[in-house]
């Protein structure tokens, strides 16, 4: 027999490949140990969890024992956190205050990091920046060559984050500028591109969501971010559950799992139900097997399906447009998104369908269900159409049709709602048309499968 093919080779190779999979222990690396010592000072107690390189997600969080559902995987202190007070309260701050027109919170973070990595030794913060990434795969990052190869709906999102961080720059300079008192070294030099492109995506990939009130300081964008030591080693996984929130009692971060883990397991959590082309867009990376994973559909692919010959094609990509339907279109496991089958619906519109007869427009007086433009019609003889009212705008579309549809007939409507519900399960569908002849006197309704008619 030859060597290693028994059960003791197999065991042999069985164990090699799990501790390949478990990831290697890096807790005993000095910037990590600076860390902990420096998160120990701050009140944190520690966990038990310890960082690791993991085959396949890179460095992460790795059990030191194993975790059940409902387990406290994290607490982290209120000290340990970098947020806007943080910044108002450096040397920075009075700087901020000053300054009009006022800066976002999100360039008040980019700036801290970037003074803060530039004072080097001399930052109480230089522990956690000494283990932040130095580079980044967020599409910015990426060079055009690579964009290039993107699908084009990516392709066009990734261009359009390249252009914002550059206009964030642009808009920015004179900031950095009237920093120049603070600093000795020239601050075009400090608060470069690169620099500013490096703190973007720190904030951008890392910070965990925490609500901060408005500050006159800020410009009204939301303040929501704060940068998390140790706790943003943690990498995402779709299929974990977890409950994350600021604690007011015990004043730290904290998070629960709601899935288990095994000892030297990574310990995940989820950053949110993203597919994978917002997984790349805001954080860089794609994951494997990802439920939520959908297919982008671009406009330019969904016209070349339909005619150039269709006279209204131009009215329908005008009705399209005019409502965002020509983006985010997308095929999921489950088949077309809503918005996708919305957009093909009103692209195969017959000649008849789009300009129907018999409907009256309505504008809402001003202030009442935000003023939106609804169909009141509601035209019900036999073997006509019989047209239900839905709000594009409004999520309760539902008693907006039953209201206008009761003062017109005496049909039991709720049950005729809800089947064309189904067909059209997203709140913000607007209105189709169903035959006469299939709505039922009474009971429940049995209506044929809707065709969608008229547009609003
Ligand atoms: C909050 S950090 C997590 C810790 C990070 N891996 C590190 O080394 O600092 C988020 C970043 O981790 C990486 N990441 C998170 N989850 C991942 C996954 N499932 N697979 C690959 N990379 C992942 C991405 O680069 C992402 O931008």
């Amino acid at each position: 027999m030859k060597k290693n093919r028994g059960r003791t080779g197999r065991k042999r190779r069985r164990k090699h490949l799990k501790s390949f999979m478990d990831g290697v222990n890096c807790s005993h690396k000095l910037e990590y140990i600076k860390l902990q010592k420096w998160l120990k000072e701050r009140g944190f107690e520690g966990t038990n969890l310890r960082p690791a390189e993991f085959w396949g997600t890179g460095r992460g969080l790795m059990a030191t024992k194993a975790l059940q559902a409902g387990d406290l995987v994290i607490s982290l202190p209120e000290k340990c956190l970098l947020t806007t007070g943080t910044v108002l309260s450096s040397c920075l701050g009075g700087y901020i205050v000053k300054w009009k027109p006022r800066v976002s919170p999100l360039l008040a973070l980019c700036t801290f990091l970037i003074a803060e990595k530039h004072a080097g030794e001399k930052s109480p913060w230089k522990p956690y920046l000494d283990v932040l990434p130095k580079t980044y795969t967020c599409p910015a990052c990426l060079d055009h060559d690579v964009i290039n190869v993107l699908p084009k709906p990516l392709k066009k999102k990734a261009q359009e984050q390249k252009m914002m961080i550059q206009e964030l720059f642009r808009s920015s300079r004179a900031f950095f500028s009237s920093l120049q008192p603070l600093f000795a070294e020239n601050t075009g030099t400090i608060f470069n591109y690169s620099a500013l492109e490096w703190a973007w995506c720190t904030i951008n990939t890392r910070t965990i969501y925490m609500k901060h009130p408005h500050r006159e300081c800020f410009s009204l964008e939301p303040d929501v971010y704060a940068l998390a030591p140790y706790l943003d080693f943690l990498n995402h996984s779709p299929n974990v559950q977890v409950k994350a929130a600021f604690n007011k009692q015990t004043r730290s971060y904290e998070i629960r799992t709601n899935s288990q883990c095994k000892k030297y397991q990574e310990v995940f959590i989820c950053y949110g139900p993203h597919d994978n082309q917002r997984l790349l867009l805001e954080y860089g990376f794609v994951a494997m097997d990802n439920p939520h994973s959908s297919v982008y559909v671009s406009a330019e692919t969904l016209l070349k399906y339909f005619s150039p010959l269709d006279k209204q094609r131009k009215a329908k990509v005008a009705i399209l447009k005019d409502h965002d339907f020509l983006e985010n279109l997308t095929f999921g496991w489950d088949g077309p998104s809503w918005r996708l089958l919305t957009a093909l619906k009103v692209l195969s519109l017959g000649a008849d369908d789009l300009c129907p007869g018999g409907q009256k427009e309505k504008r809402f007086p001003k202030g009442s269900r935000q003023g939106q433009r609804q169909w009141s019609g509601c035209k019900l003889e036999q073997h006509h159409h019989f047209v239900l009212c839905f709000s594009l705008e409004s999520p309760s579309w539902l008693d907006i049709g039953m209201n206008s549809l009761r003062s017109h007939t005496e049909l039991p409507f709720l049950s005729l709602f809800w089947e064309a519900a189904r067909w059209f399960p997203h709140p913000r569908c607007f209105c189709c048309s169903l035959s006469s002849s299939s709505i039922p006197t009474e009971g429940v309704c049995c209506v044929q499968k809707p065709h969608i008619g008229h547009w609003v």
